[in-house]
């Protein structure tokens, strides 16, 4: 029986968020800029990631703090190899409900039908433009619309459940948002705008290129009515919209402008074997050098436990009080998955 741990501000952990690697195909100027993440940019050696049996009793001991769902990230995580194989180790951990996978899509149509039959659920699949020029610019390395929702078709068709996530930035997609509600709503798959965020310390984050979900809101009633609908479960990340008279739904995640702090569950696990509290903490857990030095169950989990019960983490809901060239140092977004 799983034993509920809760932070300082009485915040339960749900959810973990582990990345497989902090290696990406993609050069996203808003995640991983190409000038910053060039070829010598120091990734973590293979040594150093946490292997699938690390990642598999780490979840293990995570439920048994009441943790329910997972969700794989990057980098991008496919870019590690067998990650099947990570899947059914995880679905096997009793207490899992939920296994997730955030994904740039370019490599899923390979991996779909494998993916599901290792287990996982369902995947949120990364598309910021279906303009080609647009999207190749965006991803930095000029992958195509195409290659993505191919992706996405071959998840949909192999059973996987299917989400879409669009960054919105005011000078580079905002001309998007309606051709992709119209086309992602046709499919009949959810699309979640996110709004820009200063994740790490090299993305260039400016408030005035973030587009409150407000306006987004208002932009697509405009054309297709809407109306709000209840969160589907406690502290969920996306406000959720229904296209009015259908069952056909968006979502917003509002992390500038309606921060969701006070009700968040989740923590993350870096490829490197460390848990953060937020994705924009400064520092990480190490877990990895308990793990190899030979700790047991008990003694990791009383870690993970401890430094989650003094959690006082929340950000978003500071963000705007921060002195502007005052900021802290951060965690890179590829380092921790988003
Ligand atoms: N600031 C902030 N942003 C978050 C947090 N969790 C997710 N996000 C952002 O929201 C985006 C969408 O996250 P997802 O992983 O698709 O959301 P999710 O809540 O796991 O989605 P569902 O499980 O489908 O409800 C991420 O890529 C991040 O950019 C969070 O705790 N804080
Ligand atoms: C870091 S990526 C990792 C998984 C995978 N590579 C992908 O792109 O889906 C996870 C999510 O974070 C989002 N993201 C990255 N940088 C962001 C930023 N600065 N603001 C908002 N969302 C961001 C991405 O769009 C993606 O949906
Ligand atoms: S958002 Fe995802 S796809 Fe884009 S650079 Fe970051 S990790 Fe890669
Ligand atoms: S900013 Fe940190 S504490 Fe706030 S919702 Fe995001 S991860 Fe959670």
């Amino acid at each position: 029986m799983a034993v509920q741990v809760l932070d300082s501000r009485k915040r339960p952990l749900r959810d973990i968020r582990i990345s497989v690697t902090d290696k990406c195909n993609f050069r996203c100027q808003y995640c991983m800029p190409a000038e910053i993440f060039g070829p010598d940019y120091p990734f973590l050696p293979q040594h150093k990631l946490l292997t699938f049996e690390e990642i598999a009793r780490l979840a293990r001991i995570f439920t048994s703090l009441g943790v329910s769902k997972i969700r794989i990230t990057g980098g991008e995580p496919l870019m590690r190899r067998d990650l099947p194989a990570l899947i059914r180790m995880l679905r096997q951990v009793d207490g899992v409900q939920d296994i997730a996978m955030t994904t740039n899509g370019s490599l899923l149509a390979k991996h779909a039908e494998a993916l599901k039959a290792a287990g996982l659920d369902r995947v949120t699949v990364s598309l910021d433009s279906l303009d080609d020029e647009r999207f190749g610019k965006i991803n930095g390395r000029g992958y195509k619309v195409a290659d993505v929702l191919a992706g996405i078709e071959a998840a949909a068709q192999a059973g996987l459940g299917v989400k879409i996530n669009m960054v919105v930035q005011r000078e580079v997609n905002v001309d998007d948002i309606l051709p992709m509600a119209r086309y992602f709503r046709e499919q009949g798959h959810i699309l979640r705008f996110i709004e820009f965020m200063d994740v790490g310390n090299t993305n260039g984050w400016r408030l005035d290129q973030v587009v409150p979900s407000r306006e987004i809101v208002e932009m697509i009633h405009e054309e297709m009515p809407l109306e709000p609908i209840d969160p589907n479960y406690y502290g969920e990340v996306a406000s959720r919209y229904r296209y009015a008279g259908s069952e056909e739904e968006i979502g917003l995640i509002s992390s500038v402008t309606q921060a969701f702090c006070s009700t968040c569950t989740r923590a993350r696990l870096s490829a490197e074997g460390k848990m953060y509290n937020c994705l924009f903490a400064s520092s990480g857990f190490d877990l990895r050098e308990p793990l190899r030095e030979g700790s047991d169950d008990a003694q990791i989990r009383e870690l993970i436990s401890g430094y989650w019960e003094q959690r006082q983490d929340r950000y978003s809901e500071e963000r705007l009080l921060h002195t502007p060239g005052l900021t802290r140092d951060k965690v890179e977004m590829s380092h921790i998955g988003g």
